[in-house]
């Protein structure tokens, strides 16, 4: 023991600086998914060594361990486990389940080694810290978990009456092994990726970033491969949502449930919480929106300002502003749609609920019209436009294996069915000429003609004209002339795709 208890630590942050507040005490607190800040400021700052949030018990919990082994003295430590979002991510849990039940070795999904956390919520330590380190941590430091902040901050405080603990060694320090994908040249703003589900749209929306996306800091002390202004269409979601079988998403149904609930219904303002969806939509600026767009809808169909507005001007002032900032549903053909602007996307781990909880969303205001008036609409596309889109650095392996998995599948399938919305073209040869037709894609009526000698031009001609041609269609399309145009010089018969 240490006699001395005006005696003042220096915290170590040696991963995530920019996202903790350190003191000068020896409580660790973890806060989980409720705002660092809240509880800061009910604390004087020689109470405790570090205030953090845990979002993820796969992502987190590594950084975590090894900034606690970098600060001996850290002997303390209180984990804020309060909301309904630590519930669902179940980092703070899984964080008490290491120090109560331990870790054995493992493997991550994507085949890494690791260290698994004894807990039923999947959660892993870098294989890099020794195990007898992580014994160390799990013997030294006295850990308490808190329901509420106001237990918390009583929690830490009474540990600031007690005497200094010496430190339990000297810091301890570990390697850190860093993939660096290769980035393939392509288009930086503005991407169009369509799918029939939210699953299918997903593995194309992650190959897509992974592919091509510039690497660049995060804003949190990392990296992320990011792609400005990718807009998803989903078309064909079904009533009860596709979970893939078996399910590679991050998320499943039991999450699914209580993130719906998050954006469809309103919910107090607590300290300490960050905004709901369903709180700003339903409360937070004096109207409940979404009754408003459904009576808008009703009153005029056609209506082109059904609008629900997420960002509040002070969002400026305070951190942790909305992600989800503008949705615009449209009535188009008897079709129900909703566009959802994402100032940012986090598209491996978040986009999947975004999506889903929009499109639950957009099934209740088609609901809602019907069952308050004659207009019975059709389900139209969710459309999602993420300004940044990106994937973080600790998510890039996990999204190659799904990638590896799925994508050429997902692709296939979709090329077999050969469905390009620009239509089709019909080539054939009269007169030593090569002569196209463009029918439309579903009754087959001609739009236009073209005719010539030469492949090349011909090409050139009707990508001109469609610009918005499916990539597999246009290379189709270049080789049949090709082979229309060999045809004449060969004097042989042509007939298209033998
Ligand atoms: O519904 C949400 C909420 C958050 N995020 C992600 C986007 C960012 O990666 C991070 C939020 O960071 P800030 O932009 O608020 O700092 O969380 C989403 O993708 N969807």
């Amino acid at each position: 023991m240490i006699n001395n208890s005006a005696i003042q630590f220096k915290y170590n942050a040696l991963y995530k600086p920019n996202q903790l507040i350190c003191g000068t005490g020896q409580t660790a607190i973890v806060t989980g998914w409720s705002v660092k800040q809240t509880i800061a400021k009910h604390l004087p700052s020689d109470n405790y060594a570090v205030i953090g949030n845990l979002y993820s018990p796969t992502r987190g919990i590594s950084f975590l361990i090894r900034n606690l082994l970098a600060n001996p003295y850290v002997r303390r430590l209180v984990i804020l486990n309060a909301t309904k979002e630590d519930k669902n991510a179940g980092g703070c849990q899984c964080l008490l389940d290491f120090f109560t039940h331990g870790f054995t070795e493992g493997k991550s999904d994507t085949g890494r080694d690791c260290w698994v956390i004894k807990s039923p919520i999947t959660g892993y330590i870098d294989i890099e810290i020794s195990a007898t380190a992580l014994e160390i941590l799990r013997q030294n430091i006295e850990v308490k978990e808190a329901k509420t902040i106001t237990e918390a901050v009583d929690l830490v405080n009474s540990y600031s009456t007690k005497e200094t603990l010496e430190p339990w060694g000297e810091p301890l320090i570990f390697p850190e092994v860093e993939v660096t994908p290769t980035v393939l040249p392509g288009h930086r703003y503005g991407h169009r990726i369509e799918g029939k589900t939210i699953a299918e749209t997903w593995v194309k929306i992650i190959h897509r970033i992974k592919t091509t996306g510039t690497i660049r800091p995060t804003g949190y002390d990392g990296k992320w491969q990011e792609l400005i202004d990718l807009m998803a269409v989903v078309t064909d979601e079904p009533e009860n949502f596709y979970f893939p079988e078996p399910n590679y998403l991050p998320i499943d149904r039991t999450f699914l449930e209580e993130y719906i609930s998050q954006i469809l219904d309103d919910s107090p303002y607590r300290e300490g919480v960050k905004y709901t969806y369903g709180q700003r939509l339903r409360s937070w600026f004096g109207k409940d929106q979404i009754e408003q767009v459904i009576n808008k809808l009703i009153g005029e169909i056609d209506a082109a300002s059904a609008v629900m507005s997420l960002w509040d001007v002070q969002d400026h002032d305070k951190g942790g502003s909305p992600c989800l900032n503008h949705i615009w549903v449209r009535v188009v053909e008897n079709e129900l749609t909703l566009t959802a602007t994402l100032r940012s996307n986090d598209m491996y781990m978040a986009w999947p609920a975004n999506a889903m909880g929009l499109r639950a969303l957009q099934k209740h205001i088609r609901d809602e019209i019907a069952k308050r008036s004659d207009y019975d609409l059709q389900m139209g596309p969710l459309i999602t436009i993420s300004q940044s889109a990106h994937i973080y650095s600790d998510c890039w392996q996990h999204t190659d294996l799904i990638i590896q998995k799925h994508y050429q599948k997902i692709i296939n399938t979709e090329q077999q069915t050969y469905y390009d919305p620009v239509g089709n073209f019909l080539i054939e040869i009269q007169d030593d000429n090569i002569v196209v037709t463009r029918t439309t894609p579903g009754s087959g009526e001609i739009v236009a003609c073209y005719l010539g000698k030469d492949p090349l031009r011909l090409s050139r001609e009707i990508c001109a004209d469609s610009p918005a041609i499916q990539a597999n269609h246009a290379v189709y399309l270049g080789i049949e002339l090709q082979k229309a145009w060999l045809a004449i010089r060969d004097g042989l018969n042509y007939v298209q795709d033998r």
